[in-house]
């Protein structure tokens, strides 16, 4: 082969690989210090699966946004295709990913997205979100409820065009399949399955995650099948009817081999609830830890808002007014890195990179942790210090390397959105109350290891939110 060689890597062992030098809970934490030892572009046989890894954020950046064509396609593993048969957005490619991205991409800004209407939305829902926090009245709470019931609900003004009550039944049954299924995704039962896919196909992880999943298929279709009848092609209530009004048109105009299908709305809706809701969750919810834990940052942010804001509502506007809260989010989402590899990639066509082969249709990983944690980019990658992102007159700073939404073909198509929601949710809170940890527990005592899952949320932990007013 005249392209180059392989690139280097820990020996496997025959069928197993790597496997036993994985940590199969984190194996993003494997794959940080295997990057030491062999660079910025490396191979791991997860199995007999073999997986080139990218670290660093140059070589990241390099691959994804130079060679955007060849890395920007998306690795569908045994359980994604079980779940997801290559339609919707995430787990699918070519003609279907293109049309469904660009469908939903132009319906979002149509929606909104980075402008007032969905801003609107967003702090309707503060609102209902700072009722729940002030009905514990100081006591100690668990967070990940209320705030993946508010990060969905977002989604789901924007899909069906209206929010769900918090306590409506078909809703808490919605989200919490969602968070379930996340959370499965990434244990060790399910690595095992995209591994040994034809061997452990039985595993139990599995089945709850396909009865979960057909459930919230179930009820997609439900809701959709209720806005149908009461569609009018003039009014487009959210994306549903959005989709559902070029279904027609196209079947109108008897267009061949169109996308608009139900199937593909369907795996479309059910997309961005799964991509949407537990990310945007987990990075408010790392926000209140963090706060709880850094009580002098927190001080520093409430005086901010104080200053600027008042006691009026907070509005996007304001966020350029704020340089050092907008530091204080960047740094949690920095910190939090709550998706450390991405979702995988495959290569769409044999390339080279740093003179190394890789492969047409090898998985890629590219290891967002490890651009997020960066020793030649982060002055202390390891630390809570929002100074990473403010210059030496306090003033906000833009840093490269900080690519939480990943980059390139298939950067995180909810980006605007969801950094709208973590600024309004995080400042209206913080506005309102005052974080702590629980009596008797320390600052000391809160714990930042996150918790295992296909995204890294933090630990299962309570805060008490004491109103400020
Ligand atoms: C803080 C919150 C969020 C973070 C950190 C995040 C991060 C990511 C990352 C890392 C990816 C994978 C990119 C890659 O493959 O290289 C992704 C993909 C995606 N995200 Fe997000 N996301 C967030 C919120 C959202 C929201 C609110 C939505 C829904 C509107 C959304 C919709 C999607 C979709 C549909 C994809 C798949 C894109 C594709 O395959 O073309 N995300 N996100």
């Amino acid at each position: 082969r005249e392209t180059g060689k392989e690139p280097p890597g820990p020996k496997p062992l025959p069928l197993l690989g790597n496997l036993l030098q994985l940590d199969l809970q984190r194996p993003y934490k494997t794959l940080c210090e295997l990057s030491k030892k062999y660079g910025s572009v490396f191979t791991v046989y997860f199995g007999p699966k073999k997986v080139v890894v990218l670290a660093g954020y140059r070589t990241v950046r390099e691959a994804l946004v130079n060679y955007a064509d060849e890395f920007g396609e998306r690795e569908i593993t045994p359980i994604f295709a079980d779940l997801t048969k290559h339609r919707g957005i995430l787990f699918s490619n070519g003609e279907t990913w293109k049309e469904m991205r660009r469908f939903a991409l132009s319906t979002l800004k149509d929606f909104g997205m980075g402008k007032r209407v969905a801003e609107e939305k967003i702090l309707e829902e503060c609102g209902h979100l700072i009722q729940v926090f002030e009905s514990y009245k100081g006591k100690p709470f668990n967070t990940s409820c209320p705030t993946n019931n508010a990060t969905s609900n977002v989604i789901s003004s924007i899909v069906f065009g209206s929010r769900f009550e918090y306590d409506d039944p078909q809703f808490r049954g919605l989200v919490s399949r969602i968070t379930e299924n996340i959370k499965i995704s990434g244990s060790a039962g399910i690595q095992l399955y995209n591994t040994f896919p034809r061997l452990v196909g039985w595993i139990k992880s599995r089945q709850v995650i396909l009865k979960n999943c057909e459930t919230t298929m179930r009820e997609i279709k439900d809701l959709t099948q209720k806005l149908k009848e009461t569609l009018n092609p003039q009014i487009c209530r959210g994306l549903i009817d959005c989709f559902l009004i070029q279904k027609q048109k196209d079947e109108d105009s008897c267009v061949k081999d169109t996308h608009f299908t139900e199937e593909n709305l369907l795996y479309t809706v059910s997309n961005l609830f799964g991509a949407g809701t537990d990310t945007t969750a987990a990075t408010l919810r790392w926000g209140l830890l963090l706060m709880a834990k850094y009580p002098q940052i927190q001080d520093q942010v409430q005086e901010e808002l104080t200053r600027v804001v008042g006691s009026r509502e907070v509005h996007v506007e304001d966020r350029k007014n704020l340089p050092y809260t907008d530091a204080v989010i960047h740094e949690i989402q920095r910190l939090g890195s709550i998706a450390p590899i991405a979702v995988p990639h495959k290569t769409s066509r044999d390339v080279t990179l740093h003179g190394y082969f890789i492969k047409k249709g090898t998985t890629v990983i590219p290891l967002l942790t490890s651009v997020l944690y960066d020793e030649s980019e982060w002055e202390s990658p390891h630390t809570f210090n929002p100074s990473h992102f403010l210059d030496k007159e306090g003033r906000f700073i833009k840093r490269d390397a900080f690519l939480p939404f990943s980059a390139g073909r298939r950067v995180c198509l909810g980006e605007s959105l969801a950094r709208m929601e973590v600024f309004l949710f995080f400042t209206s809170l913080l506005q309102r109350f005052r974080f702590i940890p629980p009596p008797g527990v320390s600052e000391d005592d809160l714990d930042l290891t996150p918790a295992v899952g296909f995204t890294s949320p933090p630990s299962p932990h309570e805060l008490c939110a004491i109103s400020r007013q």
